[in-house]
């Protein structure tokens, strides 16, 4: 494939915070039908890199484009359409039901004087079920759990049903089983065209499930390419700091600190 069937391209992308450089002149095509993880320490610009590539943060440089568009000419009906940002953390200062906060991810499907209707409930209901949530529908977001309030956000943004799938931290707060199920959905999104992009701090998981990887080493520095390509003993040891082994097992490959 090429960059002009990418859902989001950029070229020469620089992000940076407070004058220091995170990401310095990025070339990144992303694909329908995949998965790409990033990877980096604390710190190293995981969330600003997803927050800006979600349109939240204008580059320092560079060109962000989705599909054959720069970011910045599209509405926000047409970025939601197009990619939605799974953030690090979710805050509710406001009480509602599990359910009406799924229906918020419904929002660029609703026109402006309209009201959800029942596609929108349906959508909303089919997506708590993908992440096992469908019999708390009516309870108090507040009340829910911290994995439990994870897989709602994520069914949120299930409801969206955007293109792309930008995905902070999606496991923060799962237990390994969970976590499991929602590598899982995302991958069946992949081969349903639709293309996932997530930070995450286990090489291992990221071997297993993603087709590309990005590695940011900080102070701008980054790596990217097929996972299997990129995803070393040599890159992942450099990028934490610690010496890491791969483990060849019936899955593929992990890696372990050695
Ligand atoms: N408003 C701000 N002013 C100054 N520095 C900031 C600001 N926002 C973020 N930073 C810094 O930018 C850097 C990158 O932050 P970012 O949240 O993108 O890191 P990350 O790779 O996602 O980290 P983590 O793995 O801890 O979630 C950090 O050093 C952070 O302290």
């Amino acid at each position: 494939m090429n960059a002009a069937s990418a859902l989001l391209t950029c070229h020469r992308l620089t992000v940076e915070v407070a004058g220091h450089p995170l990401v310095h002149e990025l070339e990144l095509s992303v694909h329908a039908g995949t998965m790409t993880c990033i990877l980096g320490r604390n710190g190293t610009g995981k969330t600003l890199t997803l927050h800006t590539l979600a349109g939240l943060r204008a580059p320092a440089g560079g060109e962000i484009k989705i599909g054959t568009q720069r970011i910045d000419t599209l509405s926000r009906r047409e970025l939601a359409l197009s990619l939605g940002l799974l953030l690090q953390g979710t805050e509710d200062p406001f009480p509602s039901s599990v359910l009406d906060t799924v229906l918020v991810g419904r929002h660029p499907h609703i026109g402006f004087w309209a009201w959800e209707n029942e596609n929108d409930r349906v959508a909303s209901r089919a997506a708590l079920a993908a992440v096992g949530m469908e019999s708390f529908a009516q309870r108090d977001v507040a009340t829910l759990s911290g994995g439990e309030r994870r897989r709602v956000a994520i069914a949120s943004l299930l409801a969206q049903n955007p293109d792309l799938f930008l995905l902070d931290e999606p496991l923060n707060h799962l237990d390994p089983h969970h976590q499991m199920d929602v590598l899982k959905l995302m991958k069946e999104r992949t081969r349903a065209g639709h293309a996932v992009m997530m930070s995450l701090h286990d090489a291992g998981l990221a071997a297993r499930f993603a087709d590309h990887a990005l590695l940011l080493f900080g102070g701008g520095e980054w790596l990217s390419g097929p996972s299997r390509e990129v995803l070393t003993e040599e890159t992942i040891s450099r990028l934490y700091g610690v010496p890491v082994r791969e483990i060849a097992w019936a899955q593929g490959r992990t890696f372990v600190v050695a």
